[in-house]
């Protein structure tokens, strides 16, 4: 695997994405001294090298025994990510975030919370999703991804049918995908390639169960933007079916 001296894994590697290659952004503005501390220093600690480390057995990557594994992809600032790895601390967290300056903010939450239960993947899901074996995680959660709003550019999205296959694999039989996004035109994008891809049900009954976040849940920096221009989030929950 090849990375840059910021210890992220470069485009190159993410190439072989099966819809493209990653299209964000990697850099933000300067990182302050302790983050690049944290980043020569810690993060190489917590990082999962998709090259050495053993899909068979992804639970071995955490100090301490865990009961079962989540991924959450593109998790930005963490807020999410880290609150859930507090609630849950027999669960181990995979979190995937190719943006540099979110891998220096979870850093800091790591480090200040003394969390043990997450490690990181600083390149594309696309990517970690080829590399898990079937029936890896318990739950995967996609929270606010990027929308790509215009037409030319919904194949950038990263609800696509190949990784939608790619989540179902790699989900346990009885997993679940949650999905969050205030844009709506991406919501029903992601339930009809959903609906089509059969492994899934859409749990909701009724429409306070999309409408409202689920309990527990973390607000992120994301969503307190879009309530913030007054867009309401959907909040999708597919459990998995082909068991
Ligand atoms: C709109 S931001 C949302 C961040 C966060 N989940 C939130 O709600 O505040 C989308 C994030 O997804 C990340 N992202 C985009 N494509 C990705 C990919 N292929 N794999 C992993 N993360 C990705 C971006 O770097 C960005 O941080």
């Amino acid at each position: 695997m090849t990375k840059s001296a910021d210890g992220i894994a470069s485009s190159s590697q993410a190439a072989g994405h099966s819809h493209g290659s990653f299209f964000g952004r990697r850099k933000g503005h300067k990182l302050r001294n302790h983050q690049t501390d944290l980043m020569e220093h810690l993060l190489p600690r917590l990082t999962l090298d998709l090259a050495t480390a053993d899909a068979s057995a992804p639970a071995s990557l955490f100090d301490a025994p865990v009961d079962d594994m989540r991924l959450e992809i593109g998790f930005g600032g963490g807020e999410h990510l880290v609150a859930e790895a507090l609630a849950h601390p027999q669960t181990g967290f995979i979190g995937c975030e190719p943006y540099i300056n979110g891998m220096a903010k979870i850093l800091s939450l790591i480090e200040a919370n003394n969390i043990t239960n997450i490690r990181l993947f600083a390149g594309d899901a696309a990517e970690l999703l080829g590399w898990a074996r079937a029936g890896s995680f318990k739950r995967i959660d996609l929270i606010h991804p990027d929308p790509w709003p215009k037409r030319r550019h919904w194949k950038r999205r990263f609800v696509q049918d190949a990784t939608i296959a790619q989540i179902s694999r790699v989900l346990d039989p009885a997993g679940e995908f949650r999905f969050v996004s205030d844009i709506d035109d991406y919501c029903s994008w992601t339930l009809m390639h959903m609906q089509r891809s059969k492994d899934f049900a859409w749990i909701a009954e009724r429409a306070d169960d999309w409408r409202k976040p689920w309990p527990h849940y973390t607000m992120t920096r994301y969503g307190r933007k879009a309530e913030r221009e007054g867009r309401k989030a959907a909040y999708l929950i597919f459990k998995r079916t082909n068991a």
